[in-house]
């Protein structure tokens, strides 16, 4: 038997059909790296600091990059920033598609869509400027009128809990107040993105934490979304979300969430991701691998709602390595 569709049927279904389809990778997020590719040629012998790297920051996330020296955070950050352009791959932040950016764009991107702090104290400062002028001086090279930009820088430092320091230089300020000041540069021109680049690697523990805080506040007071890069695993207790980065690819993942027991007492619970990238890897972490001596070909059974994995160890006075303590389903026993 045949159907005959009228027109309106078949456009509806072929409206249903486009609406049921899977988005497009990471169309809701903010930021999104698509199996970034970044190759370095430095005579002769070729670098791939990135190798497939996947990354979606959604709007108002607060966010950790760590990562050895050498696994590609400031390759990432490079991209991220407009200062570098990938191999390979596709990266968005915002409505900005960074493989494809003229200069003026890039520009214009730095400008008013993203904002910087970096490790250093003396790139984010001008030393000679008080803290509201050093505040102001982005707005201004952004058109903006002198009365409303020094009113913002006021508001902004006030907000950041360094509005004391309003009148000071960054010579008579400590490291901390001046990262916490460069935090209200970074922002003077309302940048949806703030990317902090070690921001506390020149600061003691106690000083960091406050650092850290004033990026909380940016974070939750302004909406601002920030993305903290550094090598420092410490920072995981100050996020809610720490992305590791292994080899140019992402590897694990550590949420922190607050959890109300049954006595109405709260506990921030820590727990680790592995990150599975889009073709289906994902890396085991270290520990467990040693802790079951797993390495080459390992055996995979399909449980109901998770997938078991075993080392490939002969049982003694078997030709066959079925694992000694139990019988998984692997997938070419079920075939
Ligand atoms: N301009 C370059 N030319 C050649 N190789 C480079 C270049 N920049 C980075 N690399 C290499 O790419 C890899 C990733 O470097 P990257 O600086 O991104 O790592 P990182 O995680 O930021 O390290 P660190 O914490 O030490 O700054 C390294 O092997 C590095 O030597």
């Amino acid at each position: 038997m045949t159907t005959t569709q009228t027109p309106q049927q078949s456009l509806a279904t072929l409206e249903d059909r486009a609406r049921a389809r899977p988005g497009a990778y990471g169309e809701h997020a903010l930021i999104a790296c698509d199996n970034l590719v970044r190759i370095y040629q430095s005579e002769g012998i070729e670098v791939q600091a990135l190798q497939g790297l996947d990354l979606l920051v959604d709007p108002g996330e607060e966010i950790a990059i760590v990562g050895a020296s050498g696994s590609g955070k400031s390759t990432l950050l490079s991209v991220l920033s407009g200062l570098d352009v990938p191999t390979a791959g596709r990266v968005r932040v915002g409505p900005w598609d960074l493989m494809g950016m003229s200069a003026r764009e890039r520009v214009e991107y730095r400008r008013s869509m993203v904002g910087f702090v970096w490790q250093q104290t003396g790139r984010n400062l001008v030393p000679y400027l008080s803290a509201t002028e050093n505040v102001a001086l982005p707005q201004a090279l952004a058109g903006v009128r002198s009365a409303a930009r020094r009113q913002r820088a006021v508001e902004l430092l006030d907000a950041l809990g360094v509005g004391y320091c309003a009148d000071r230089r960054p010579g008579q300020l400590s490291g901390g107040e001046q990262q916490r000041v460069a935090i209200g540069v970074a922002l003077a021109n309302s940048p949806q993105v703030l990317f902090a680049d070690e921001p506390t690697g020149e600061l003691d523990s106690a000083t960091s934490v406050e650092v850290f805080d004033t990026l909380r506040a940016a974070n939750r007071e302004l909406g601002v979304t920030v993305v903290i890069v550094t090598h420092d695993s410490s920072v995981s207790e100050h996020v809610q979300r720490t992305v590791e980065i292994r080899d140019g690819r992402t590897s694990s993942e550590v949420l922190r969430r607050t959890h109300t027991d049954e006595h109405g007492a709260e506990q921030v619970v820590a727990e680790e991701y592995a990150v599975l990238d889009r073709a289906g890897r994902v890396q085991l972490p270290a520990d467990y691998r040693e802790a079951l001596e797993l390495s080459g070909r390992v055996r995979l059974a399909l449980e109901t709602r998770h997938v078991e994995v075993w080392p490939d160890r002969p049982r003694p006075g078997r030709h066959s390595s079925t694992p000694a303590d139990g019988t998984p389903q692997n997938r070419q026993e079920e075939s």
